[in-house]
């Protein structure tokens, strides 16, 4: 008897785990008519995706299955979309549907503790609230008040820029504009003063350098196809034996969230705190107002608590600093492998200041419309976020195209800014694409580096300033050259961002 109940007993287990986990999850693409690569059990697609590379598998993707195929992580189905009347559906006219990016990992939840999710990861409902508060803080006028921060660091990357020219030799780039980044970043989100360019540091800087070294991103992939098949498995986990693992990533979290807190602390009790110019003081300070003006109404959230302000300068902090950093590396890459290009832009610069003699390096870059398109021609070739995501919340017809409920969308961005339907000899560097007359006609979804819609990149305002602010302050001394240990072309990983995974090296050399 009991045998006769052990066999039927493990193979209806069986039968059910596979009909479950592998059978019915991995038919909805087909049943639907939509293309997908070959699945592997419990994984779905993923030892394919790291084998190859996310960027070049979703590349591999589209080009095989045209610009709507799907793949799974775990059971969970990511659906990638390079049509653009079908993303100008899911971004625009149908945010509703598409309130959101992908579900946050369980282990970003762990580290971040207390701590409520910052814009990247908020939920829709939760959005809708902070988001009409925080928006002020990156008017064009509150960042104007950042500048005097931004040109401190400027300057300290002047000086260090002259520092490496003087040996010589090629240096890594990448590694100055890291400190730089580091610098403006902390600057920006906390008000620290600390020189990190000329190698000073405190425990704020300590803690964010860590915290920013510790995402990985296939200990992210792992985490999804954990919480596809099992939801509520590693939370349960965690919440039993996370603070009995010793997780360098939770740890360095928290010293940051306690660094947040003191900070608030000595503001509030400062007799003076509006002369802080940094989204701490301004979302401390930030009151919501409703549309067409007025007091908000009682039953309506106008304030941050401690706990979101926090949250929130993390995450501007995260989304910040490898973005810039990365970009500011791949656009000096670019003006020393194409040195005319370089010319015209240096040329520019120096013309600018013939005229303007004083202008701040606000003006300048704000100015200078050369500047303008080297950047976005930098962004276009080397977008930092190489791909965006929309989780749809609700089934969905577009164009023909089913998108069940619960499948995360994404937006091959590197893809859409090389694609030869939308750019003429995309592999080359070419500025004047971004001028008015080289604008003309282009469809604006083939170009996203911030991403598109209600929920587009928050900071693109202040990322931009900077960018411009820096190369203007280093290029009016000093351009780039190429050497014997520059990497070409660049080898590229994908992390949280797209990284160059040898640094950048280049001499920089001076000018006059
Ligand atoms: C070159 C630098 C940067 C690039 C390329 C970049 C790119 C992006 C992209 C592609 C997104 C997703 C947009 C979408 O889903 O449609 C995003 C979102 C976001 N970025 Fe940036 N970013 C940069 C710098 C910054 C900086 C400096 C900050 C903060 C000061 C920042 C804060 C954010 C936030 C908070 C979001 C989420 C916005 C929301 O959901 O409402 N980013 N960024």
């Amino acid at each position: 008897m009991f045998l006769i109940l052990i066999l039927v007993f493990i193979p209806s287990v069986l039968l059910l785990i596979w009909y479950r986990h592998y059978y019915i999850p991995y038919k909805v693409f087909s049943r639907l008519g939509i293309a997908h690569p070959p699945v592997e059990p419990f994984t779905g697609n993923v030892n394919g995706i790291l084998r190859q590379g996310t960027l070049e598998s979703m590349e591999k993707g589209v080009r095989e299955n045209g610009n709507v195929y799907g793949f799974y992580i775990g059971i969970s189905r990511w659906l990638v979309i390079s049509n653009l009347e079908i993303l100008k559906e899911i971004f625009i006219k149908r945010f509703d549907q598409f309130p959101q990016r992908a579900v946050e990992p369980f282990l970003i939840v762990f580290f971040r503790g207390e701590i409520p999710p910052g814009l990247i990861f908020m939920e829709d409902k939760q959005w809708r609230v902070i988001k009409p508060i925080v928006s002020p803080s990156f008017s064009s006028r509150k960042l104007k008040m950042m500048t005097p921060l931004i040109e401190r660091s400027c300057t300290s990357l002047n000086e260090r820029m002259s520092q490496i020219s003087e040996t010589n030799k090629s240096y890594d780039v990448y590694d100055v504009f890291g400190q730089f980044t580091m610098e403006t970043v902390l600057g920006a989100a906390f008000g620290s003063q600390v020189n990190v360019l000329k190698g000073e540091g405190d425990s704020l800087t300590e803690a964010a350098a860590r915290v920013l070294a510790e995402v990985d991103i296939s200990v992210i992939l792992w985490n999804n196809i954990i919480s596809s098949h099992f939801s509520g498995l590693l939370e349960l986990f965690l919440s039993l034996f996370g603070d009995f693992l010793s997780i360098p990533a939770k740890k360095h979290f928290s010293e940051l969230i306690l660094i947040g807190y003191e900070l608030i602390k000595q503001r509030r009790a400062s007799e003076d705190p509006s002369q802080n110019k940094d989204f701490l003081q301004l979302l401390m300070d930030a009151r919501s107002t409703p549309e067409g003006g007025g007091a908000p109404s009682n039953n309506v959230k106008d304030s941050l608590s401690d706990k979101e302000i926090v949250g929130l300068c993390i995450d501007f902090m995260l989304a910040g600093y490898e973005t810039t950093k990365n970009t500011m590396s791949y656009i000096s890459y670019l003006l020393a492998n194409n040195d005319e290009k370089q010319e015209i832009l240096c040329t520019a610069i120096d013309e600018y200041y013939q005229e303007n003699e004083y202008a701040s390096l606000y003006d300048a870059s704000h100015d200078i419309q050369y500047l303008d398109w080297v950047v976005s021609e930098g962004l276009r070739m080397y977008p930092p976020v190489t791909r965006i995501s929309r989780y749809c919340s609700e089934t969905s017809v577009i164009n023909g195209v089913t998108i069940p409920k619960e499948t995360c969308v994404q937006v091959p961005v590197k893809y859409l800014h090389y694609s030869p339907e939308h750019w003429d000899q995309p592999d080359e560097f070419m500025p004047d694409r971004f001028s008015p007359e080289g604008k003309e006609g282009r469809h604006p979804l083939c170009y996203v580096p911030f991403g598109y819609g209600q929920r587009s990149c928050i900071g693109m305002r202040f990322a931009l300033m900077e960018i411009k602010m820096a190369l203007t302050a280093v290029l009016r001394d000093f351009k780039f050259e190429i050497s014997n240990d520059t990497q070409i072309p660049l080898k590229l990983k994908q992390g949280i961002t797209q990284y160059p995974v040898d640094g950048v090296h280049l001499k920089v050399v001076k000018r006059k």
